[in-house]
């Protein structure tokens, strides 16, 4: 049976990464996907923004939707305070099998929690059986025609509070169009556009923020 290119990137990292440290994994991910597969990581260019977002959110707890080969869940976990934990949802088991990998030869398995399903039965377990009381981050990085639901799905949820961050990758390319009249015109939000490129390409994109207001 031949591999599928998920399992070639992590065999990639497997042989060339330093096992334990983060941003080799990144690298060495990054590598591969620009210059042997493309692949839907966030990527270093948005990564930047990513980084800086989490950084100044500074969560102790962090939600991530689309865990994928674990890329972001890897460059999550790295800026994370000590105590600090991210969940990540994958709804495809392959890729988690595949993430779950990538986020243990991180050596950030500590800090990562990856849960498998699909998010609309995800996010309403979170309070009761994933012991969550409210998410500081979410990076959203699933299917483009999910972060609209899965949004108003958190505030039902009453996953959000005053000052919860929430930051959408593709917001040109693919592109969500749906989602950013949603929260662009919602007075509960307030959005900032960060301008950038999507990965490995020379394509525009760009990522959206969304500060809750309560
Ligand atoms: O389609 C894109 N991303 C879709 C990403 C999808 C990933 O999110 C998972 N998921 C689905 N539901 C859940 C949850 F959490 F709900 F359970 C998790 C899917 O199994 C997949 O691994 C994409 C496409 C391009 N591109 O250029 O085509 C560039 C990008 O950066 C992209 O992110
Ligand atoms: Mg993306």
């Amino acid at each position: 049976m031949n591999q599928s290119k998920e399992q070639r990137i992590l065999n990639f990292v497997l042989q060339n990464a330093v096992r334990g440290d983060p941003c080799s994994v990144l690298d060495t991910i990054d590598q591969y996907c620009s210059q042997k597969e493309w692949a839907m990581n966030v990527g270093n260019e948005k990564g930047l923004i990513l980084d800086k977002t989490v950084e100044e959110a500074n969560p102790s707890v962090a939600l991530e939707l689309g865990t994928y080969c674990g890329y972001s869940a890897v460059r999550i976990a790295r800026v994370l305070k000590a105590g600090a934990h991210l969940l990540t949802v994958e709804f495809n088991p392959e890729f988690a099998a595949i993430a779950k990998q990538m986020i243990e030869f991180a050596g950030v398995q500590d800090k990562v929690k990856l849960l498998e399903g699909p998010s609309e039965e995800i996010i309403p377990q979170l309070k009761k059986k994933y012991e969550v009381d409210t998410v500081d981050f979410v990076f959203l990085d699933h299917w483009k025609d999910r972060y609209t639901p899965d949004t108003i799905l958190l505030q039902e949820c009453n996953l959000l509070r005053k000052g919860s961050v929430l930051l959408a990758d593709n917001v040109i390319v693919p592109g969500a169009p749906e989602f950013l009249n949603y929260i662009r015109n919602n007075p509960h939000f307030q959005c900032t556009n960060y301008p950038s490129r999507l990965e490995y390409m020379k394509v525009a994109d760009a990522m959206e923020k969304a500060v809750f207001l309560g």
